[in-house]
């Protein structure tokens, strides 16, 4: 029998249940990478069943069910090779050949865009992609003390439920994050802070990162042995109370940094980093490719985070414009053009209000790029259709607000030159997708 993803049923509410539902056909896999079915009393979400599949599920809720029993297995699944599968729900594709979620991830968006954008995409490149496990270069550890028994909880937090599921390994996760788990168990539930940890968070680029969330700042003995941890794991920990930024527990460490496409860029625990470091990279290079900046070109880049674009497009010799909403990525990317002496003009704003005040909209701009977080840009891009811009560079990472954004590029006179799925998150049902679009003549 196949391996089932249940999620566990603790402290669900247990009303009465419905009738399983017997040897039922899944009919899709949708954008959430859940099978879809049909009941009595219409479509159900059942998460672990793939397309084609013949299943029994127990309906949940309004929409959803719970996979029963894999009657008929796909012939793309796979046996999900991560132990905590049953429990934890993150990698909610593993089920699935590596060759297939990519296509899935391929179809999604492109019936996304036939709903949404009333547009059939012709021209797909081939998924770009790198390791599909041991890829992820952060990971964030829920915890919980029990005070009575003196023990401390280290996990990841189910999915859709608060339960944490302790785990010793992450198999997408960086090897030199999981390596640390055991040993960070032991060390933090030695500490008179344990009972006060918010969360930890492991970040893996030219140094492991710890960053503890805390309510107060640590005693001289909990000092000492996150020193001594440190300095035998060669890690650098960062200390964060309540909304401020995480402070270096040694002042002496310095920022860690990552690698864009030919460029070196530091950052502060806390700043948006891409997840996979492989893909980050090739994802910069291949929009710089599609971008093409040329000395002529004024850039318009939002959404820019530390830079992870704005730096190599500057290196090209484009006049790039990069507009950020939090002011200390601003600052580190203003701080990192400087390191590498490039002339990159960086200011914060909020996208999704008016452009109006800003003195920067006011400028004309050739070309765009832009890569906005899940919410899209459905304020921005009625902006960026309004300064007709030559080429749009979207870098997305929810196809249905590209879906519905690209809508309105398309009405605006812009045609979907390529697209592309950038595999940056395999084993999951999250996507990412790189899209071009061009002004008509
Ligand atoms: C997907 S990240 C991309 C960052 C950068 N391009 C990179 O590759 O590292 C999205 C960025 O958009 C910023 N952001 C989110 N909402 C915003 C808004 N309304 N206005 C301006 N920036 C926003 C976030 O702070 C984040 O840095």
């Amino acid at each position: 029998m196949a391996q089932v993803y249940r999620p566990s049923r603790a402290g669900k509410h247990k009303a009465k249940q419905a009738a399983i539902q017997r040897d039922v056909k899944v009919s899709a896999l949708d954008h959430q990478g859940r099978g879809v079915v049909r009941d009595t009393r219409g479509v159900r979400f059942v998460s672990g069943a793939l397309s084609n599949e013949v299943i029994d599920f127990q309906p949940q809720g309004k929409w959803q069910g719970e996979l029963v029993k894999i009657k008929e297995p796909a012939a793309e699944r796979v046996s999900a090779p991560c132990p905590y599968y049953q429990d934890c729900g993150g990698c909610d594709l593993q089920h699935l050949e590596l060759a297939a979620q990519r296509q899935h991830k391929q179809q999604v968006v492109s019936e996304l865009f036939a709903k949404f954008a009333e547009h059939q995409i012709a021209n797909w490149e081939s998924p770009l992609t790198a390791d599909a496990w041991r890829y992820r270069r952060r990971l964030r550890l829920a915890c919980h003390w029990d005070g009575k028994r003196r023990r401390l909880k280290l996990g990841l937090r189910q999915a859709s439920s608060k339960a944490i599921v302790e785990i010793n390994d992450c198999l997408i996760s960086d090897e030199a994050l999981t390596r640390l788990l055991a040993p960070l168990r032991d060390l933090l539930a030695q500490l008179a802070l344990v009972s006060q940890l918010g969360h930890v968070e492991l970040i893996a680029t030219n140094v492991v990162s710890v960053v503890l969330r805390l309510h107060h700042m640590p005693a001289a003995a909990d000092l000492g042995r996150l020193t001594n941890f440190a300095q035998q794991h060669q890690v650098h920990f960062w200390l964060q109370s309540d909304g401020a930024a995480p402070q270096p527990l040694d002042p002496q460490q310095g920022m860690p940094s990552y690698t864009s496409w030919l460029t070196e860029l530091s950052f502060q625990p806390g700043d948006f980093l891409q997840a996979h470091g492989q893909l980050s990279v090739a994802l910069v290079k291949q929009a710089l490719h599609w971008l093409d900046p040329q000395a002529q070109d004024k850039v318009l880049e939002l959404y820019a985070g530390s830079g992870n674009f704005s730096l190599p497009m500057a290196k090209q010799g484009a006049q790039v414009t990069a507009i950020e909403g939090v002011q200390s990525m601003v600052d580190r990317l203003l701080q990192n053009a400087h390191q590498h002496g490039l002339d990159i003009s960086a200011f914060q704003a909020d996208l999704s209000q008016d452009w109006q005040h800003y003195d920067w909209a006011h400028t004309e701009f050739n070309k765009v790029l832009l890569d906005p977080a899940r919410a899209g840009a459905a304020h921005a891009i009625k902006e960026v259709c309004a300064r007709q811009p030559q080429r749009v560079i979207y870098v997305s990472c929810a196809p249905d607000t590209l879906a519905r954004d690209a809508k309105i590029l398309l009405a605006a006179g812009y045609r979907l030159e390529r697209a592309q799925i950038v595999d940056m998150f395999p084993q999951t049902h999250h996507i990412e997708c790189l899209t071009w679009f061009e002004r008509e003549a």
